[in-house]
């Protein structure tokens, strides 16, 4: 087993409490999938929001999930002119026996555009 980084992000449609915690379950649940993870195997997990996204911690979605044991924190992102507006990324260190190259990064919701290198 190697401790590997995950990344991803979801675009929210709206900034309202249930979008927020819904896209950042869907995010954390498709990360766990596609890496074929269990909640046992992560070390932590560090969240972003842009600052147009003041609903909720997207950590509270998370918790939902059964992370209440997985240290979190979040942040805000770089106000950089331009970029995508409505964003949470993710950033994850997880125990598994796949390759750095084997990782699956997982972007949704338009958040694809970010990192259309690595989005699945
Ligand atoms: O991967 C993302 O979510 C991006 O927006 C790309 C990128 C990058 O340039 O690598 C930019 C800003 C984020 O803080 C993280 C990564």
């Amino acid at each position: 087993m190697s401790v590997r980084a995950v990344r991803g992000a979801v675009q929210v449609d709206v900034d309202e409490r249930e979008e927020v915690l819904a896209r950042t379950r869907d995010l954390v649940s498709e990360v766990i999938s596609a890496n074929e993870l269990t909640l046992d195997d992560f070390i932590s997990v560090i969240f972003t929001s842009t600052a147009d996204l003041v609903s909720e911690f997207p950590a509270v979605a998370a918790r939902e999930l059964g992370m209440g044991d997985v240290p979190l924190m979040c942040a805000r992102e770089l106000e950089i002119e331009g970029s995508m507006p409505r964003v949470i990324r993710l950033m994850a260190h997880v125990e598994t026996s796949r390759t750095r190259a084997q990782v699956k990064h997982v972007y949704l919701n338009g958040a694809q555009a970010l990192r259309r290198d690595i989005a699945q």
